[in-house]
């Protein structure tokens, strides 16, 4: 064992030193090839992630050499306990490999899937297939795109993914955890993570279980008694969206108010021919509003922001990109003239924001504080860009005053958004915890799936399923080995972050009309704690913005509670049973 503070910093000089061109050139590959889906590339691709690989191993060995516990300084303990836990590159060369080829695989399969009418084109799911889930009314056509879909993905990702699982839970016991489950959930440094989580959970049933009960008297209206049954699940395809993760493509058959439907702002941003380029410009004006950094030229001239028209295949799923060299950061999307494109683009902006903000700190430190303050940054932006002020100042929308039932309707079009995303976001590592762990075994996945959709989300496939499927395997992230429970926290951290920066910028009122947009001491509040990286403890960095320690539903409650009121007194009136006592899936015809 090293016991020298002295040593410990030279060996982790040589790490950053070497890092960040090993880093550099495996994010170029990984780009290359999602951007361009060529065997050549996969190898490329390949190639360079074992390039990182070995090097993290080297490293990653290295660092368990120290003894640090008598080490004086915090970050140079920190930046080697960092550097132990190297994931897949535990692996054996040869399973390494394998593991690699599988990933790519299911995450090719993914991109690539389409759904073929009968006579005439076959749609891939972006833009095709989602267009089809957000805008038809016609529950034939919906179970045409979600089960054909499902059979395109999900089927062919089974086996694999069983080897997935197996692959994963070896790398994660080479690195010291039980299973992969437990190394994903060391991320939060927090040994009590479950309960928190669950407690969280328990915290906003109540008002999912009210927008649930609320939407089905909805359907129920528009599509009869024989495909809603008012005291049971919702079928999942109905709610405009693959996965029914986001409900906000229904707004239109749920509004409270039908009198005073919201402007249709995608609609606007047509007629005003806003283009993609155009909304990223938009994202990043809001950001420099704030006082915080603007996109440096490698963005726009390297980003990809539309599907290629050119026909190469390209995996669409939105993200954000650092290539760990100070200058490059991009965004790949297949950007369509939405508003829910335009709002998706913020929060992958906030992406960028937190990588231009944290770039020159060690590679070590270059994440955030912890995977959900990463989703919560570009999500937490998206609250005050999608709040009517906002929208009415930058020329989408038209009418100034909202009367209070335009605001119950304003509030719906957001919990359709971030409310009937809670089960969804909570379920998904569920589902992948109990399957690295083994509770769920393999010859139940699709059961156990549904099992947990039905418990958490009240929703029931439309078509009987069987062991044949794999629909987990139809979810990007599944099929991409992404944690998801980011997202989970996320939706509650966002809004903390949120009330924060509204009260930082002299916000008074409801929060839900909160815009932060152009307030300097709200963007440096925000510009110190991303500065921070991965640097400190998380409730550290959550102490500097917020003043609490604590993740907490409070800030999101108070946003929503105006329209809980509405939903609750509504569900009374129509006598709504709030769950699904008739708890069977029954099949329609
Ligand atoms: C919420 C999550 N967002 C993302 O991946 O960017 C999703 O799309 O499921
Ligand atoms: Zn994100």
């Amino acid at each position: 064992k090293f016991y020298n503070e002295t040593v410990a910093k030279a060996f982790l000089q040589f790490y950053e030193h070497t890092a960040h061109v090993v880093w550099n050139q495996f994010m170029e590959a990984t780009w290359n090839y999602v951007t361009n889906i060529t065997k050549k590339n996969r190898e490329e691709m390949l190639h360079k992630d074992s390039e990182r690989s070995q090097h993290m191993l080297y490293f990653g060995t290295r660092a368990r050499l120290f003894k640090t516990s008598r080490f004086h300084d915090a970050a140079v303990k920190r930046m080697l306990s960092k550097l132990q836990n190297i994931d897949k590159a535990a692996l054996p060369q040869d399973e390494l490999r394998e593991y690699n080829k599988l990933l790519a695989y299911m995450e090719t399969t993914y991109s690539m899937a389409q759904v073929c009418l009968n006579e005439g084109p076959c749609l891939p799911l972006e833009p095709d297939l989602q267009e089809v889930m957000a805008t038809s009314r016609d529950q034939k056509e919906l179970l045409w795109a979600w089960q054909g879909w499902r059979d395109a993905v999900g089927r062919q990702l089974r086996i694999t993914f069983e080897r997935y699982v197996q692959l994963s839970n070896k790398a994660a016991k080479l690195n010291g955890y039980k299973d992969m489950g437990a190394l994903w959930r060391s991320k939060y440094e927090a040994d009590s993570l479950e309960q928190d989580l669950e407690q969280l959970y328990q915290e906003l049933q109540p008002l999912y279980l009210n927008l649930h009960a609320y939407v089905r008297r909805a359907l129920h209206r528009h599509y009869g008694p024989e495909l809603i049954d008012p005291r049971g699940p919702i079928p999942a395809h109905l709610l405009g969206n693959m996965w029914a993760q986001s409900w906000v493509n229904i707004l239109d058959l749920v509004l409270p108010f039908p009198r005073k439907p919201p402007e249709d702002i995608t609609k606007i941003m047509k007629s005003q021919h806003w283009k993609p380029s155009k909304m990223f410009e938009e994202a990043d004006k809001f950001f420099t509003s704030l006082g915080l950094l603007s996109t440096p030229p490698d963005f726009w001239k390297k980003s990809m922001m539309e599907r290629p028209a050119d026909g190469r295949e390209v995996e669409c799923h939105a993200s954000a990109w650092d290539f760990y060299n100070g200058k490059d950061f991009r965004i790949k999307k297949c950007t369509e003239v939405t508003i829910e494109d335009l709002l998706s683009i913020f929060h992958q902006m906030g992406h960028i924001q937190y990588f231009l903000q944290y770039k020159n700190l060690s590679v070590i430190f270059r994440a955030g504080a912890n995977p959900a303050f990463e989703e919560a940054v570009g999500s937490m932006i998206t609250l005050s860009a999608s709040s009517h002020k906002h929208l009415l100042n930058r020329g989408l929308l038209s009418h100034q005053h909202q009367d209070s039932e335009e605001e119950v309707n304003f509030l719906m079009g957001i919990a359709l958004e971030k409310i009937a995303f809670i089960p969804f976001a909570y379920l998904m590592d569920l589902f992948r915890w109990k399957v690295f762990d083994g509770t769920i075994r393999k010859d139940t996945y699709n059961q156990e799936w549904w099992n947990l959709r039905l418990k958490y989300q009240g929703l029931c496939p439309p078509v009987p399923r069987t062991e044949e499927d794999f629909d987990p395997g139809a979810k990007f992230h599944i099929s991409a080995g992404m944690p998801y429970i980011r997202y989970f926290i996320s939706l509650v951290l966002q809004f903390q972050f949120h009330e924060a920066l509204c009260k930082a910028s002299g916000h008074v009122g409801p929060l839900h009309q909160c815009d932060i947009s152009n307030s300097k001491t709200a963007g440096k509040l925000l510009e110190d704690i991303l500065k921070l990286g991965s640097s400190k403890p998380w409730p550290e960095v959550l102490q500097k913005i917020t003043g609490q320690t604590e993740v907490s539903t409070k800030a999101l409650m108070t946003y929503f509670k105006p329209l809980l009121n509405w939903l609750v007194t509504e569900n009374v009136r129509q006598g709504e049973i709030l769950g699904w006592p008739d708890f069977s899936c029954t099949f329609e015809g």
